[in-house]
């Protein structure tokens, strides 16, 4: 049997103090192997800049396929330099010690690539313990490292030689005898962690029992304090969670798990993984699509984390359309109907019927061949009719527009009559073309009568309810145009009080709308040219950018190669519309829970779902643990789900922390603001990191100010660490401790309201508090009528 050092903390006697020693001796021998790691990343600078200022030189050589090679040794130094220049917070975080292994090569990191043990790896003794020599150990980090002898000094965590790292389990270990995680920050060592995975096995590394030290990195990393930032897994990802991060990016891959399963944290280490797999196809076109600008922030510490910055975007729902970005929340019904596909016929009529609104004169006067020629109201309104016959977008339409009017105001005008001979009338009437096109007046008119309509436009012109209500005509209900009307009513000419929603309508109509061809953008600066100081020259990336340029000149979005959509549960058939013309050849990831959305139409999303993904094959996983909630929690949680979806198998939770949640109730609604602050305050004494106080959407705006100064000692400081959010912003989000206010008033918001609560009851890592009012009718225990067992 391995030395199993240091499993018991007590420090005290002489296993104590050895078990100190041994964990000493480790984090040496690693803080060893770190400083190699170093002295060769150096060197590795140096190298970069080298081929860097080599490729700069080369700019004299003129021929086009030196400046080629230029641009791409350019191009891969450069990104290798920033890559290797980041300064990561734990370059070096595993090691995995491993048996020889059967049938494998070296694959190009340098490790072997067999999975299982050689037949021989292990040798029985009679009477003795089965012993075994350790044949390799790996280094696993966030880059990959090669010695000058190319012998791996670190492997890229993405690699394959790396899998066994995240996939060895004590029942199925493969050649994995230990695996280490290793503490370090910069360029320190502060610790090391264990598992052994052969526990039945005596272990020899160059002679000297195999030492195991610590409790295992993974409870440790769930139980630290969280902040207003996420942090990576990349030092813990699980088995289950692993398989999805590296599997195929073919087609669509779908996973689903329940709250805190770590759906979001994988769907990022996705995108890192896919871009290390196939870094030309992926550069510049993945987009991570984010339910709001809160996750987003939250989440967008990560991938530099993983080193990959500015390849990757990452939005929010609102903010996927250039030029707009949501400030504004619509109330619950109003998003229901702005967010249902029947809203698609709507902006169709819209976009069509919208230049009906503008302000032209009622008739087209102009002087030919000595005449007034003359084109009433109903003669325009016929043109107007004509030109927009088929599906083409509006604002593409002012061509054929103009011909038409031109061809109305010929035969106004009758001349046709006065040549008998078909070629000279043919002459006439182009000579009339060119004369009345070109005459201010009907410049002036067309311009007027037929303008450039812009999306905002058309949503502007939906605030008016009688023009709302025509254009959705047995299509939506008086009520709803009526509630969908005032709630247009809010956005300003720049598009200040947009809606996510609204955003989403937008992008629909800049597609009925269309964009007219303009000149092009001017380049934008291209950060390798900073680095280079050559800026005279195209770059691979510069000649790839202007590629996806192009199509969104012409009025089409750009497309991405991969799309990750996270919580997709939430995307409303509008969104999925949106989402799906930035991925018409892409691949995607789509990550989820049906138990967590708050949209109540699920079928109705579906269906556009099933559009925007195209028929494509999907492969399904399901995340089954729960890493976020400790176990006290998730039971709470449990019931309300157990409403929200009856049958429901929620995940199961790893950890308990032997603190149940603390049910508290207010005997008035007045004596809410006191209490919430009381609570806010007693969460934020508790825990080290973050709090949040979730109220019902219509709740936000007072439940801020009940929080905005709290009083106390040290409140500055603590108000740095409390959150109040509506129970749809908190969606995606964690916090150390969580206090749940008027659970009844979040459930009852909308339709899918106990799913909304549910979402609210999963954000605590560490303590959850429920207030209730008497309208939660809580029982003499406190708990609110929702979170009672069904
Ligand atoms: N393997 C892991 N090691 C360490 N921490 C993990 C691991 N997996 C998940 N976590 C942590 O668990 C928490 C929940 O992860 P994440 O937010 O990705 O879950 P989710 O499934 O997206 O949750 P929700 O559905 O509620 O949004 C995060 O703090 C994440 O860092």
């Amino acid at each position: 049997m391995s030395t199993t050092v240091d499993r018991c903390r007590s420090g005290q006697g002489r296993r104590g103090s050895e078990a100190l020693d041994v964990r000493e001796r480790e984090i040496r021998d690693e803080q060893r192997h770190l400083d190699a790691v170093y002295r060769r990343l150096t060197e590795k600078i140096h190298e970069a800049e080298y081929l860097m200022a080599d490729a700069a030189r080369r700019v004299q050589v003129g021929t086009p396929g030196a400046l080629a090679e230029r641009d791409a040794q350019v191009f891969r130094a450069g990104l290798h330099l920033s890559r290797l220049n980041n300064e990561f917070e734990d370059f070096l975080f595993g090691r995995i010690d491993l048996l020889a292994g059967k049938d494998g090569e070296r694959g190009p990191d340098g490790a072997t690539t067999s999975v299982e043990p050689a037949d021989d790896a292990v040798t029985e003794t009679p009477g003795g313990d089965p012993t075994a020599e350790i044949a390799e150990t790996l280094h696993i980090g966030r880059l990959g490292v090669l010695d000058a002898d190319y012998v791996p000094l670190v492997i890229d965590w993405r690699a394959p030689a790396a899998a066994p790292f995240y996939r060895a389990t004590p029942v199925a270990p493969g050649r994995v005898v230990r695996r280490r995680v290793i503490r370090s920050k910069g360029r320190q060592v502060l610790g090391v962690e264990d598992d052994l995975l052969r526990p039945e096995l005596r272990v020899l590394s160059e002679g000297h029992e195999l030492p195991v030290v610590g409790d295992g990195a993974l409870m440790a990393a769930l139980g630290r304090a969280r902040g207003h930032r996420m942090t990576d897994i990349v030092a813990s990802i699980q088995a289950e969670q692993d398989e999805v991060i590296r599997a195929p990016a073919v087609s669509v891959t779908e996973v689903t798990g329940g709250p805190g399963t770590g759906k979001t944290a994988v769907a990022l280490h996705r995108a890192a993984y896919l871009l290390y797999q196939d870094r030309r196809r992926y550069a510049g076109g993945i987009l991570v699509v984010s339910p709001t600008p809160l996750l987003v922030s939250y989440t967008e510490g990560v991938l530099p984390s993983l080193g990959e910055e500015g390849q990757v975007a990452i939005r929010a729902l609102g903010d996927l359309v250039e030029g707009a970005s949501a400030d504004s929340y619509d109330d619950q019904a109003v998003a229901r109907v702005k967010g249902s596909a029947a809203m698609a016929r709507v902006l169709q009529r819209a976009a069509r019927g919208v230049l009906e609104s503008a302000r032209a004169p009622g008739r087209l006067r102009v002087v030919a061949f000595g005449r007034r020629v003359e084109l009433d109201g109903e003669a325009l309104s016929r043109v107007r009719q004509q030109a927009l016959g088929g599906t083409a977008p509006v604002n593409l339409l002012r061509p054929r527009a103009r011909r038409l009017l031109l061809d109305a105001l010929w035969r106004a005008s009758g001349a046709a009559r006065r040549y008998e001979d078909p070629g000279m009338a043919e002459e006439a009437r182009e000579a009339f073309t060119d004369d009345i096109g070109a005459e201010d007046a009907f410049i002036d008119f067309l311009d007027a009568w037929w303008p450039e309509v812009t999306p905002l436009q058309v949503l502007a012109a939906m605030s008016d309810e009688q023009r709302l209500g025509r254009w959705a005509r047995r299509v939506l209900r008086p009520r709803e145009i009526r509630q969908v009307a005032r709630s247009l009513r809010r956005i300003t000419p720049a598009g200040a009080g947009l809606s996510a929603h609204d955003v989403a309508l937008l992008d629909e109509l800049r597609v009925l709308l269309g964009t007219p061809a303009r000149p092009a953008r001017p380049r934008e600066a291209d950060p390798l040219d900073q680095l280079t100081g050559l800026q005279e020259l195209t770059t691979y990336a510069e000649r790839r950018s202007a590629r996806r340029e192009t199509p969104e000149r012409e009025g089409e979005r750009v497309d991405y190669a991969h799309i990750i959509v996270d919580e997709a549960q939430d995307l409303t058939p509008m969104q999925w519309r949106m989402v799906g013309r930035r991925g018409r050849s892409a691949t995607w990831t789509v990550v989820g829970d049906p138990a967590q959305s708050s949209w109540p139409a699920p079928d109705e999303a579906a269906a556009e779902r099933d559009a925007a993904l195209r028929g494509r094959a999907r492969r399904r996983f399901e995340l089954t643990v729960n890493y976020r909630n400790p176990a006290e929690i998730a039971r709470v949680a449990d019931r309300v789900l157990q409403r929200a979806v009856p049958g429901a198998r929620p995940p199961r939770a790893v950890r308990e922390t032997g603190v149940a949640p603390r049910f508290t109730t207010v005997p008035a609604p007045e004596a809410l603001p006191g209490a919430v602050r009381a609570e806010a305050e007693r969460l934020l004494a508790e825990v080290e990191g973050t709090v949040g106080v979730v109220v019902a959407m219509g709740r936000r705006a007072e439940a801020a100010r009940w929080l905005a100064a709290p009083a106390g000692a040290g409140a500055g400081e603590a108000l740095g660490r409390l959150v109040v959010l509506g129970s749809l912003e908190v969606k995606g989000l964690e916090y150390d401790a969580t206090l749940v206010v008027a659970p009844g008033e979040i459930a009852g918001e909308s339709p899918s309201g106990h799913r909304v609560l549910y979402v609210a009851l999963t954000r605590a890592t560490q303590r959850l508090t429920v207030l209730s009012t008497p309208a939660d009718e809580p029982g003499p225990d406190g708990v609110p009528e929702p979170l009672r067992a069904p």
